[in-house]
């Protein structure tokens, strides 16, 4: 086996002569529980349904200025009056309160950060190019290219993220560092798979052929709007740069790449730890009541919202996410690199709920959305799948920020394994899926669960649902 990278605590091997291809092998041994290692995603998308309802950072995704702050801005958007703010708790009884800045961005496109850094990165690395500032027109190619992301699939956008930061790297290199802009494309995504985007997951929601066609669509209209700003740059205006970044190759293997390697990122709004978990916080009684009077007419908004949703998804026969959904955590989105909101993992919250009276309801219902969206992360997208996991994915930090958590102990050596579907689903179900990612699982339930008969092959649809 090859050793390919390596961080402290983990290594990437290369599988020779097998399929798995690469692998995250433990370098020392972790105990049950313990953060194996955390990182940032690379590149991440918010679901568009989320935005309105979600309101976070443009760059790290945490949710955005304070309970009050969050509770004014669903005032704003659902055209509540009221007027009235939350009042302080006494120090250190509220752990849901937050605080981050409030920075729009420099073009006044409407999207908002946490803090002056993240507005930079957030510039540097992809909006100064894919921003839509203040007032381009409708026909625009970039405000075309969102629109059909919106109307067929998310993955565009991702995929013009990779390639605007890709761009903003080159016109940031020295004038000596020509040739690294020549090895760009080609080295960047070496490590991840790599096959077309029709080759690689088609799931049941739509063919080879709209893939094709809805790629070479979205194409045309980033070329549209990309060129002038390659051209107009000397380290970009170049032939042989600009044919492979903007080329149907590079696009398909990209959205290929993607597709295999994205996964789920979703957390909990603070605002709804904050009002599930009010009648715990162990303060007098007159700041809770004072913060169920100003939550109450956002609370009846967001109630009336999320009814016509549902009722918007029962009569188009909706298959996507929806903000009303009852668990919390189901961020798969088609794509099954699952992952875990905090609240799975949290003790704090296992805690409030044994202090609950006996007989009290368990308050299932979410309110105020947490976050919802999908993202690519560099060293996880090395962890293979199995349905006996030892490791999983959380986001314990409200943020987009990923830990990976020993499930178990692990000893050093131990490939890490993650779950990319529900592993407690039946084994038909689970076969049936991970055959949309091109593999039958080996793993040991797996193997003892599977019919003892040479025909037990698995079709190739699937009633997963897709990212959009
Ligand atoms: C997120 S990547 C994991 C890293 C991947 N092995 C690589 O070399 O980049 C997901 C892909 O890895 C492969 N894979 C993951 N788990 C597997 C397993 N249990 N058996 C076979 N292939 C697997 C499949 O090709 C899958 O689409």
């Amino acid at each position: 086996m090859d050793v390919r990278f390596s961080i402290p605590g983990v290594v990437v091997r290369r599988y020779i002569n097998d399929i798995k291809g690469n692998g995250l092998f433990a370098e020392k041994s972790f105990k049950k529980d313990e953060i194996i290692f955390s990182e940032s995603p690379m590149f991440a998308v918010q679901h568009v349904y989320n935005r309105p309802i979600a309101w976070t950072c443009g760059n790290c995704y945490r949710f955005l200025g304070s309970l009050n702050r969050q509770i004014q801005h669903y005032r704003t958007v659902f055209g509540v009056k009221e007027k009235t703010e939350l009042v302080a708790f006494p120090e250190g009884t509220n752990q849901y309160e937050f605080k981050t800045g409030l920075y729009s961005c420099f073009a006044k496109c409407g999207e908002k950060y946490c803090s002056e850094e993240c507005r930079k990165t957030a510039f540097d690395n992809h909006h100064q190019i894919l921003c839509v500032g203040e007032h381009t027109p409708e026909t625009s190619a970039l405000y075309q290219f969102k629109k059909h992301a919106i109307d067929n699939n998310e993955l565009f956008f991702l995929a013009a993220q990779v390639i605007s930061f890709l761009v903003c790297r080159v016109q940031q290199l020295h004038n000596d560092q020509n040739g690294v802009r020549d090895i760009i494309c080609a080295e960047l995504f070496k490590q991840y798979t790599h096959r077309a985007w029709w080759d690689v997951r088609i799931d049941g929601n739509f063919t080879m052929e709209e893939a094709k066609r809805w790629s070479a669509d979205s194409l045309a209209l980033l070329q549209k709007a990309m060129m002038p700003i390659l051209t107009s740059h000397p380290k970009t205006n170049d032939q042989k740069f600009i044919s492979t970044i903007l080329s149907m190759d590079f696009y398909s293997h990209l959205l290929g790449m993607l597709e295999m390697n994205d996964n789920s990122i979703g957390f909990k709004s603070p605002l709804e730890q904050f009002r599930k978990n009010l009648s715990a916080i162990n303060s007098p009684e007159q700041y809770k009541q004072h913060s169920n009077n100003v939550m109450k007419s956002v609370i009846e908004s967001f109630r009336q919202y999320h009814a016509e949703q549902e009722d918007e998804c029962d009569d188009d026969d909706c298959d996507h996410d929806h903000a009303m959904e009852q668990d919390g955590h189901d961020h798969k989105s088609g794509h099954g690199h699952s992952s875990h909101d905090e609240e799975d993992m949290m003790e704090d919250d296992d805690h409030m709920h044994d202090e609950k009276a006996e007989g009290e309801e368990e308050d299932d219902e979410e309110v105020f959305p947490g976050f919802d969206g999908f993202g690519v992360f560099g060293l996880q997208a090395m962890i293979n799948h199995s349905c006996v996991p030892n490791c999983l994915v959380v986001f314990e930090q409200g943020s987009s920020l990923a830990y990976i958590k020993a499930l178990r102990d692990i000893v050093p050596g131990e490939e890490l394994f993650h779950s990319y579907i529900e592993e407690s689903a039946p084994f038909e179900e689970r076969s049936q899926e991970l055959v949309t990612y091109g593999f039958n699982c080996d793993c040991p339930k797996c193997t003892s669960e599977r019919p003892n008969t040479t025909s037990s092959s698995t079709s190739s649809t699937t009633t997963s649902t897709t990212r959009k």
